[in-house]
Order: C-alpha cells, then structure tokens, then sequence
C-alpha cells in the first residue's frame, strides 16, 4: 500500500510547503524497514499508520530547510527612529541535535539594538523557528540567529542566549536529567560589558 493513499489530500499537500508527497512515501518506506529492524511488526493494525506519520513529523520538525530566515525578517522591516534594546525573550525551540537526532528543548532569548529600522517582532520568533527546525547543535544555533539578524537587520547589536535540555543526555548516554545547557552570542554593542549586563538583567526578570 502506498501510505501516502491514507492521507491523499492534495489540497493539504499545496497548503504546507514543507509537506513533499514523493519525500514521504520514501521516508515512510524506510520507516517500515527501521520498525522491522527494530524487532516490530510493522503490519500490526497500531503501527499500520506510523511510518507515514513519523515521515510527516520528521518533515515538521526538519521543516526550517524549506525557509528563508533572512527573507522572513525582511518581510516586516519599518523604517523607526528607535535606538533602545528590544528584547524577544522566552521563545520556545524544539529543535534535534544532529549526532543523534533526538530533541533538545528550551528556551531563545534575542535582542538588538535598532539602527534606522526595526523588525515585526513575530519575525525575530519566526527567524528562531527556521533555524531550530533542522539538525542541529545548539552553538551552531546561537550563531545562526544572531548572525541572520546582524546581516540582514544590520542594528548596532544582536545578542541571543539559548537555555536548553537535550534528550541524548537524558533518555539515553550519561542520562542527566537536570543539567542545562547555555549557549550565547553578541555582536557590536553587546560587546560591551555594560550593555550585556542589562539584557541577561532583563532576561532573569520574571513576570510570572
Ligand atoms: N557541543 C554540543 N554537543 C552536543 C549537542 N547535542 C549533543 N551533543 C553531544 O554530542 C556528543 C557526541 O559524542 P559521541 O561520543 O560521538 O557520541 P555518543 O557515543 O553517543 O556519546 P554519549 O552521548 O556521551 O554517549 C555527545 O557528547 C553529546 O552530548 C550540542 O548541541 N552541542
Ligand atoms: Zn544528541
């Protein structure tokens, strides 16, 4: 059976860029193999669907291959005479480290400093998304971010601090269940001590 006939709904496939019909059916056949291979049975009536719907969740969570950060920011720029920190903090990533291609999980922390133009700031969370959904390590993520919104923003600073858990250190490996890791990156302004200082200041302040 070709598992894309269980969802074939072409309208979904035009809707979702990332979804790729002719991807999914070779991911869900490798899939099958894996589920095999790994002592099931893949025609078990519980397992019938799950190639195909693990192929479509390793497209979600791969999705950032398809996007253009640098194109997302510049969708919303708006020319602003603003010259103070603007801080996006707390975004979620759900992102995979790319050695073992299990989830690391926590937290963004962006900021910079305007120089003329300011971004929507849905962006600088979108920006976060398109880099986070792919394989990854989280230094490189860090650099990512704050690079993407340096060139293409070029404010007087970025700064971007990432907090996360990864599940190769947790469910499997040395099993930590506690320990997280911090990554982070500046640019321009943020090299200066004072100026670092006030952004992790606004980032420890917790509103709830
Ligand atoms: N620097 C960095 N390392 C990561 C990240 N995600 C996972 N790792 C590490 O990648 C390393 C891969 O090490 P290897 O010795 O090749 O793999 P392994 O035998 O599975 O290692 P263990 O996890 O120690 O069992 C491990 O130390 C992981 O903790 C990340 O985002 N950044
Ligand atoms: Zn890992």
């Amino acid at each position: 059976m070709k598992y894309t006939e269980l969802d074939d709904n072409e309208e979904f496939y035009r809707k979702v860029e990332y979804y790729n019909k002719a991807r999914i059916e070779k991911l869900s056949y490798h899939y099958k193999e894996i589920l095999t291979l790994l002592g099931e049975d893949p025609e078990r009536e519980g397992l019938v669907k799950t190639p195909y719907r693990v192929a479509k969740a390793m497209q979600f969570m791969t999705k950032g291959y398809t996007e253009n950060p640098e194109e997302i920011l510049r969708s919303a720029l708006f020319k602003e005479d603003y010259r103070q920190m603007v801080i996006v903090k707390d975004i979620e990533i759900y992102s995979l480290c790319e050695h073992h291609m299990l989830p690391f999980i926590g937290h963004a922390h962006v900021a910079y400093i305007p120089n003329g133009y300011i971004t929507g700031l849905s962006k600088i969370a979108r920006v976060v998304e398109a880099f986070s959904r792919r394989l990854q390590v989280q230094e490189r993520l860090t650099n990512d971010i704050k690079n993407c919104i340096q060139n293409t923003l070029n404010p007087l600073g970025v700064a971007v601090v990432i907090e996360a858990q990864h599940m190769c250190m947790m469910m499997r490996g040395v099993q930590k269940q506690n320990s997280v890791t911090t990554t982070s990156d500046f640019s321009g302004a943020f090299e200066k001590l004072a100026t670092r200082e006030e952004f992790i200041r606004l980032i420890s302040n917790k509103f709830h």
